[in-house]
């Protein structure tokens, strides 16, 4: 199977972003300036490239070629070298894709040609580099002379998969595959100046052998602008000679100079000076979205555009009425899902009105089911704002329905009032200078305990149910004339004569030790003789080597506390027994003076 092997020879760059474009087009003129015989390519990153910029690359490349970029999914070693930035030099390994040349001499995008080494394309080694100035027995990857094959690719590729590179880019990587085998070329071919060191006699001595230059660092000769190359150290005179490659093609007195290439170039895009401002290359976000990026730089901020920048306190008095937009609406909407339909009854609903109105204005109804006063009343209606609804208020008002609490229809406090006025039979007098209202109570009959007051007692608007009228001392049962009345007792509740407070505490004693030994064992009623009932208390062992020992923290209350039985019969031995139990545990009693200080 013959593999055709690629026949032309080419100079090869790469353009990763746009930004490195200044440098793209000055190595190509200097190249051409210096009257190389090869032709020009560049391969390009379609995904970070812009299409005005590639345009631009056709001007001086013969070939501009896409190719994939190559990230390092491992990038840690690049901030080593503090050159995040250089995140897709891998890219580079495609060149050893292009078989369709015989011979590429690939160079940076930062390098300037003084002469055109042609005769790099003459090497008869696979792969040919100049010394790295930060470490020459490694080769700098800025000029390499390398002959195109599938098996290098496959190769670098699998080693940038795994991101093996010892500074995260591409001439970590390379050095690590073309180790053994690399032909180290001439410095004069890569010559890398620095600002802050340079050999200057090497420099003096050498210079006029230099084929090309190379800026390398994030300094580059376009993004430092034209002054860093006046002066006359070795550095300047580089870097000038940079700049004489773009003053030759891109300082044009006519202005024709495209904006795009001055747009990436320190102090050379003016805007001010030309009617067109030409768009910036950079994709521009049209929309942002939100989820998928950060805003735009250029954006507002938040709240810019509010009519005032400063707000104070309002001072209108006026309370805040919504408009009818935001009331809840009236009429549901139509059903729209099969469930809606066919909605089962509420179980529990909030009422809107009253659950059980009363009959509409009329006297003897209205008398017969609430004999209060004010139910014969109309009842003023409460204000509009009332929690209860403007509607269902100005409705029941409308109707001459009454206003109750819930409370008075509760049948046991009903009970339990019509319980006292049976026993105070007498109607008592008011004597609070309000007009008597009260009628005698009818055996029976609902007594309302809390009401609206009528018009005369209380002009204003009644808002809240306010205690229906009663004679004084009610609550407590007592009367002006001194008439004792006791208000019935509760059930359960003894009476205060009835409560000797000793005989009270001897029985709760009693139930107490009654209720320990019942706990202990079912007791015949003929073993019932302290003795027995001891002895079938389980005795525990005190621990070994507890004997005799006292609870260094318990302390017994007071001995009189202590549950005493009270049974006449045995309750010497009992209490023999229950005291003694107690004292083996309770300290004595001067510990106890002891610990009260
Ligand atoms: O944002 C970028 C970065 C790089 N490049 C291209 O990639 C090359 C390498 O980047 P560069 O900034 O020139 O790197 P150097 O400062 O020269 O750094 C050294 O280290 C790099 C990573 O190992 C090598 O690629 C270089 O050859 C080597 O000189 C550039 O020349 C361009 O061709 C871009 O197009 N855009
Ligand atoms: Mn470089």
């Amino acid at each position: 199977m013959a593999i055709q092997e690629g026949t032309e020879d080419v100079y090869a760059s790469l353009l990763l972003t746009d930004n490195y474009l200044p440098g793209a087009l000055v190595l190509a003129h200097s190249l051409r300036d210096a009257g190389t015989t090869k032709k020009l390519a560049i391969l390009v990153t379609a995904d970070t490239v812009s299409s005005e910029v590639i345009e631009q690359l056709k001007t001086v490349y013969d070939y501009v070629i896409p190719v994939e970029r190559v990230k390092n999914e491992h990038p840690a070693n690049l901030f080593l070298m503090n050159r995040p930035d250089l995140h897709s030099a891998f890219t580079k390994v495609n060149l050893w894709k292009l078989t369709q040349f015989r011979k590429i001499v690939y160079v940076d995008a930062d390098v300037v040609a003084y002469r055109a080494p042609d005769e790099l394309f003459d090497l008869p080694h696979a792969f040919s580099a100049a010394p790295d100035i930060g470490w020459p027995d490694l080769f700098n990857t800025g000029v390499m002379a390398l002959t195109p094959n599938m098996g290098d690719y496959y190769a670098l590729v699998a080693l940038a998969e795994r991101g093996i590179s010892f500074d995260g880019a591409d001439q970590g990587l390379l050095n690590m595959h073309f180790k053994n085998t690399f032909n180290r070329i001439s410095f004069s071919y890569n010559v890398t100046p620095s600002a802050h060191y340079q050999y200057v006699p090497a420099y003096k001595h050498l210079q006029s052998t230099i084929s090309m230059v190379h800026f390398i660092g994030s300094d580059k000769p376009w993004t430092q602008g034209r002054q860093q190359s006046t002066g006359n150290s070795p550095f300047t005179e580089m870097a000038g000679k940079w700049w004489a490659v773009f003053d030759r093609h891109y300082r044009k007195e006519d202005g024709s100079t495209p904006h795009l290439v001055q747009y990436f170039v320190k102090g050379e895009f003016n805007p001010t000076t030309t009617v067109v401002i030409a768009p910036p290359p950079e994709p521009k976000i049209e929309s942002w979205d939100a989820s998928k990026q950060s805003p735009p730089s250029d954006s507002k901020p938040e709240a810019a555009n509010f009519p005032q920048a400063h707000y104070g306190m309002s001072r209108d008095k006026a309370p805040y009425v919504a408009s009818d937009q935001y009331l809840p609406p009236v009429d549901r909407p139509k059903p729209i899902f099969p469930w809606e339909a066919n909605q089962p009854k509420p179980t529990r609903v909030f009422a809107e009105r009253p659950l059980d109105p009363l009959p509409p204005k009329s006297p003897s109804l209205a008398t017969s089911t609430a004999p209060v006063v004010q139910q014969n009343e109309p009842t003023t209606p409460p204000p509009a704002n009332l929690a209860t609804g403007e509607a269902s208020a100005e409705a029941s008002a409308a109707q001459g329905n009454t206003w109750t609490n819930a409370w008075d229809e509760d049948p046991s406090i009903d009970k339990y009032v019509s319980a006292i006025s049976s026993k105070h039979s007498r109607t008592r007098s008011q004597g609070l200078g309000v007009v008597p209202t009260t009628p005698p109570q009818k055996s029976g009959a609902s007594l309302k305990v809390t009401d609206f007051p009528s018009e005369t007692e209380r002009p204003s608007l009644p808002v809240t149910p306010a205690p229906h009228s009663r004679p004084p001392n009610w609550a407590t049962g007592t009367s002006e004339d001194g008439d004792g009345d006791q208000l019935p007792a509760a059930d359960g509740v003894p009476e205060q004569a009835e409560w000797d407070p000793l005989a009270q505490l001897d029985k709760l004693a009693h139930q107490h030790s009654e209720a320990l030994l019942e706990k202990l064992g079912t007791v015949s009623p003929q073993e019932e003789t302290i003795g027995i009932r001891g002895q079938q208390i389980p005795s525990r062992p005190v621990p070994f080597g507890s004997e005799g020992a006292k609870s260094p923290t318990y302390v017994s209350p007071s001995p009189v506390v202590s549950p005493v039985p009270v049974k006449p019969a045995s309750s010497t031995s009992t209490s023999k027994i229950l005291s003694t139990s107690s004292a083996s545990t309770s300290p004595p009693t001067s510990t106890l003076n002891k610990g009260k200080k």
